[in-house]
């Protein structure tokens, strides 16, 4: 599974208002690769990234193209013949393990398919099976954009999975991973 996550000194958050979020982005994305490992290997795209290995995730440099150039570079180390691939953003610290198994057994019905995020026009997740590639298109309105390049939409309720934090009312009623919530009660 790729996960991307924008190098520290790039790390924004900018939808949390001023100031610095780079501390609550990293413990964020921490806690969606520790979720990510106990359901499958992880490739984690980002600048420097020591925490990450640390984990247990391998880590490969970002190029500093974008968001998609960065998933594409880690599709580009995993061998996608054999088994499918999966790429998943980083800002889901609700994630649970046992959903996202389920997406990813969901996922193996379609050639692609995608998990859309809580506030509808977002994804959470895209797959691909074992020799189908990627075609992806993160961003504003990826929701349908993916939609559009045949991505199936997996319909679970998977609320960890689903909700990415973009500002400080998403952090409710969720069970937060423990980096972010120790952030979250600071
Ligand atoms: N490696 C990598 N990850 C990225 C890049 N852009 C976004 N991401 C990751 O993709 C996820 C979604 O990012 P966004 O919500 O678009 O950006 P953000 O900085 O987290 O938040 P905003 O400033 O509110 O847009 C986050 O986990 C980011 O770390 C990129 O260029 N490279
Ligand atoms: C980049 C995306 O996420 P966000 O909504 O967090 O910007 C996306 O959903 O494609």
């Amino acid at each position: 599974m790729i996960i991307p996550v924008k190098g520290a000194r790039q790390a924004s958050k900018s939808r949390f208002g001023p100031g610095d979020h780079r501390d609550l982005a990293l413990a964020m994305a921490l806690d969606t690769v520790a979720a990510a490992l106990v359901v499958a290997p992880v490739v984690v795209v980002t600048v420097g990234g020591a925490e990450f290995q640390s984990l247990g995730a391998r880590v490969v440099q970002d190029a500093g193209l974008g968001l998609n150039a960065a998933i594409q570079s880690g599709l580009a180390v995993v061998d996608g013949s054999t088994t499918g691939t999966v790429a998943l953003l980083a800002d889901h610290p609700a994630l649970q393990p046992t959903e996202l198994r389920e997406a990813l057994a969901a996922a193996e019905e379609f050639e692609r398919s995608m998990v859309a995020d809580s506030d509808g026009s977002g994804t959470a997740l895209v797959a691909a099976r074992a020799g189908v590639g990627h075609d992806l298109a993160f961003g504003a309105n990826s929701r349908a954009a993916h939609r559009a390049r045949g991505y199936v939409e997996l319909d679970g309720g998977w609320p960890g999975l689903r909700r990415d934090i973009d500002v400080p009312d998403h952090f409710g009623g969720l069970n937060l991973g423990p980096r972010t919530l120790e952030f979250v009660q600071r």
